[in-house]
């Protein structure tokens, strides 16, 4: 397998080229168990961002993300939009989301309490990586529904064209790959 050196705040990984489709290769970036990473990465993050009342993001790989950031910022609580509608959620809103590494339809659900909490809030969308930028969009439907104002987008990567979005916050670049490439 191909692998990527990747530097990021003083660390280095070596991430696997994976194929997605049959035209799609990326180097798979997964932070989950990854304490040593989150822990250098949140405080640049914070760094960048402005003042919000709530972060928020989706399951799974951005939680401890956001978890490191709140505890940073000495927030109390984040929101997590699940992928699945669970018995707690009560007048959840959902929609629809294809990730680039997934490829398939997944849905997003904000539990009504969240939706309330974040209503009139500043708030801040925060994952690992932005890619296609669906997954982003997503929570932003999510969190406009729910009456918030979207003051931040930010995640530790940018892969491929996202890289030239001026509306996010990164910290590095990751570029695509061919699948020719890796065969
Ligand atoms: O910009 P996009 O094309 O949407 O890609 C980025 C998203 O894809 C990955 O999550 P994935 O959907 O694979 O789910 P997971 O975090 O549950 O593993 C990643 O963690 C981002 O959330």
């Amino acid at each position: 397998m191909k692998h990527y050196e990747l530097e990021i705040a003083g660390l280095k990984r070596r991430l696997p080229i994976v194929q997605v489709s049959d035209e799609i290769a990326l180097a798979s970036f997964v932070i989950l168990g990854d304490q040593e990473l989150v822990a250098a990465a949140a405080p640049i993050i914070l760094e960048k961002l402005p003042q919000v009342d709530y972060l928020m993001t989706a399951e799974a790989k951005g939680i401890p993300l956001v978890h490191e950031l709140c505890r940073l910022l000495r927030h109390p609580y984040y929101v997590v939009a699940r992928k699945s509608l669970k018995p707690y959620m009560e007048e959840a809103v959902m929609t629809e989301v294809v990730s680039i590494t997934t490829q398939q339809k997944q849905h997003l659900y904000l539990n009504g309490s969240d939706a309330a909490l974040i209503k009139g809030k500043r708030v801040a969308l925060i994952d690992d990586v932005i890619s296609t930028g669906e997954s982003l969009n997503a929570l932003e439907r999510l969190a406009t529904e729910a009456g918030a104002q979207v003051v931040a987008r930010a995640a530790i990567l940018a892969e491929g064209f996202a890289a030239d979005r001026d509306d996010i916050l990164f910290l590095e670049e990751l570029p695509f790959f061919s699948v020719e490439g890796i065969e």
